[in-house]
């Protein structure tokens, strides 16, 4: 099993801006009518996550919603209170920090919403708007007003506009007033949640670009949360990948789009739409629904829908046999046919006859199961007898794969890599 430094690129850079190491925060929600400990349900929202953001670099978040990556950008800033971990922040640990220092702190870390709309008061005038942070942090006092003009005119605003409401602007310039606020207080940090998401495509692009030339010109870190694949291409220098609370892969972008070595990756890689369908390009290659991150899977998060679960060392299969047993335990987990004839089920799974030995007993038990319409009881069967026995159920999976592309560190949370040379925690 993995140390604390075999985690995601958390072998302290020296140019690192933030580090976070093994972070977690965890909700509780619920409790009986007396509101009694026992009935309440932790949520895992991010469980052990680490990772490391270098000064001048944009870290992409990837991940389908509900994954945890607006709650893992709140814990960073320690708007939410970890529930365990640290974050270092230029090296000081921001747990540690007390009220004034977390306050000089924040200075540094700005972070940008979705929602342009609701985040800017529809009273304030912009100008008012960009000063704020300002004001509230006592900085740049007698030169706000000529601040907040430069900087509405740095973000590609009419420096004019000063004196203008929220709703005489559009989505896009709304979203760039947000940045010149973000921007007032001289940040090296700014987390941006889905900042482009409620644009039109071409108004994203534009937006991204103007944060783009903002990152060089003022030296900006970004930490870039998007569930949207291409923006995170655009604008990421490297990406993470998240999965039900943990971070399934980090690696360079180039790397981690040409060379994805996590499953879950390559689902969501594939399911991006392709301009042309007849194409050829893959649809819905991500199975089931995400499980509940208040009892997640153990070992590896994604196994319950991975399509290259691996083989439970307690069988012979050859790989084609494991692949039929793998379908059907799919298909009874999901009940996706019909209670048929016996030989119809082995048809359509087995064609090339039941695995000899146990597997080939265990499928037939199941199949019988479910002849008398006793789905559960087959479910049961099959998961505790394959799935549950598999490394992927047994063992979190920590590794490092050697990269393709670029010179960077790629990490891969999948025992597909057991065999990798680099394996961490070792
Ligand atoms: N205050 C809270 N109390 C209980 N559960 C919460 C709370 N905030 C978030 N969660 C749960 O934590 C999990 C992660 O949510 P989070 O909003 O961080 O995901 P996300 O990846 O940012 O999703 P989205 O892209 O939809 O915003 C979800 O299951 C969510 O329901």
């Amino acid at each position: 099993m993995s140390e604390a430094v075999s985690s995601p690129e958390t072998d302290g850079h020296d140019d690192s801006l933030l580090r976070v190491e093994h972070l977690s925060k965890f909700f509780t929600q619920g409790g009986g009518l007396l509101g009694s400990l026992v009935d309440q349900d932790v949520v895992k929202a991010v469980d052990d996550v680490s990772f490391d953001i270098r000064r001048g670099e944009t870290l992409g978040l990837v991940g389908e919603s509900g994954c945890g990556k607006s709650t893992l950008a709140r814990t960073v800033l320690r708007l939410l209170e970890p529930t365990q971990g640290s974050v270092y922040f230029k090296g000081s640990d921001l747990a540690a920090m007390s009220g004034e220092e977390l306050r000089t702190m924040r200075e540094d870390m700005q972070m940008i919403f979705q929602d342009p709309q609701s985040s800017l008061d529809p009273r304030m005038k912009v100008g008012p708007i960009v000063e704020e942070p300002m004001k509230a942090h006592g900085l740049y006092t007698g030169e706000r007003e000529e601040r907040a003009r430069m900087l509405l005119e740095k973000v590609g605003l009419d420096p004019q506009h000063y004196n203008r409401y929220p709703h005489q602007f559009s989505g896009g310039q709304r979203q760039r007033v947000n940045l010149a606020r973000a921007l007032s207080v001289n940040p090296d940090f700014i987390v941006c949640d889905e900042p482009t998401s409620a644009l039109d495509a071409s108004i994203q692009a534009q937006v991204l670009n103007t944060m783009r030339d903002l990152q060089e010109e003022f030296g900006l870190t970004y930490l870039f949360i998007s569930h949207d694949l291409s923006v995170i291409r655009h604008i990421s220098d490297r990406v993470a990948v998240m999965y039900l609370g943990q971070l399934v892969e980090l690696a360079e972008t180039a790397e981690l789009f040409e060379n994805p070595e996590h499953p879950y990756t390559e689902a969501l890689l594939q399911s991006i739409p392709v301009p042309d369908p007849r194409a050829g390009g893959q649809r819905g290659v991500l199975e089931g629904d995400v499980p509940s991150p208040i009892d997640p899977p153990s070992g590896c998060r994604f196994r319950t829908r991975c399509p290259k679960l691996i083989a439970p060392d307690a069988y012979d299969l050859t790989q084609s046999e494991w692949e039929a047993v793998r379908a059907f335990t799919r298909a009874v987990q999901r009940r996706t046919f019909e209670a048929e004839r016996d030989e119809k089920i082995r048809q359509e799974f087995f064609p090339d006859g039941l695995p000899s030995g146990e597997p080939g007993d265990i499928v037939q038990e199941a199949i019988e199961a479910i002849l008398s319409d006793d789905w559960e009881e087959a479910e049961s069967h099959v998961r505790e007898s394959f799935a549950e026995r598999s490394v992927c159920a047994k063992e979190i999976p920590e590794y490092e794969v050697t990269p393709e592309y670029g010179t960077g560190r790629h990490y891969a949370a999948c025992h597909l890599h057991a065999d990798s040379l680099d394996e961490t925690g070792e």
